[in-house]
């Protein structure tokens, strides 16, 4: 990739050149690039994807640093039901779905809503789903350094229901247990509070 003087002119050029490529590949697939509703689809798509992409450009472990706080509290905190939505690098169509995470802060907790962030973050990349499950499991462990952390997550793949196997129904469940939770009680009062409605 061409060296940018400032985010601005990257993302020009970047949407630009990818731009370009979208409009070929309409062309490929024996459309019209010039008819009606597709003349700014090139233009819509490569912002799209660099939406969807752009956890490459964003830095989790920052995003946690910027939000820790001393505190004393040592029992565990959960985040349920964080929506994901990221891209299988296989065939770069939406995986999507749901991740739940805790921690057991150590002298430390982090602003709730940068759990989510960095959930952001690792998603918007070309990923597939245990990496993702490990990518935010590391980032909370090696920045927050608390007693224990874990990740769940549950995701459909588009990949295996829109083409391929074409099963509508299957859900993949990826986990990472890290420090207390690789304790079987701790994990096991973690699954039993995600699977709880206590609404
Ligand atoms: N482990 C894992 N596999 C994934 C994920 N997303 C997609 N895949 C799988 O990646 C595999 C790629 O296999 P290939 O045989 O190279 O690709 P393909 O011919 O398109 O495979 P089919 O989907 O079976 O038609 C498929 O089995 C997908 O289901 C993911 O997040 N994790
Ligand atoms: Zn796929």
């Amino acid at each position: 990739m061409a060296p940018y003087q400032n985010l601005e002119e990257y993302n020009i050029n970047v949407t630009n050149e990818v731009k370009d490529r979208f409009s070929k590949i309409i062309d490929e697939i024996g459309e019209d690039v010039n008819r009606e509703g597709l003349q700014k689809t090139p233009e819509r798509a490569a912002k799209a994807m660099l939406f969807l992409t752009q956890g490459y450009r964003q830095d989790a472990e920052e995003i946690l640093k910027s939000a820790m706080f001393k505190e004393d509290y040592d029992d565990m905190v959960i985040i349920k039901d964080i929506e994901v939505y990221s891209l299988c690098e296989h065939h770069m169509l939406p995986f999507f779905g749901k991740a739940h995470i805790a921690y057991i802060p150590n002298g430390h907790i982090v602003g709730l809503s940068k759990i989510p962030r960095i959930v952001d973050v690792f998603a918007r990349r070309l990923q597939v789903q245990e990496r993702l499950t490990h990518d935010i499991l590391e980032c909370i462990n090696d920045t927050l350094k608390p007693q224990g952390v874990a990740v769940v997550i549950e995701a459909s793949h588009m990949c295996m229901m829109m083409r391929g196997v074409q099963k509508q129904n299957s859900v993949t469940t990826t986990s990472g247990f890290r420090g207390q939770f690789e304790k079987i009680e701790t994990r096991n009062e973690f699954l039993k509070l995600i699977s709880s409605d206590l609404s």
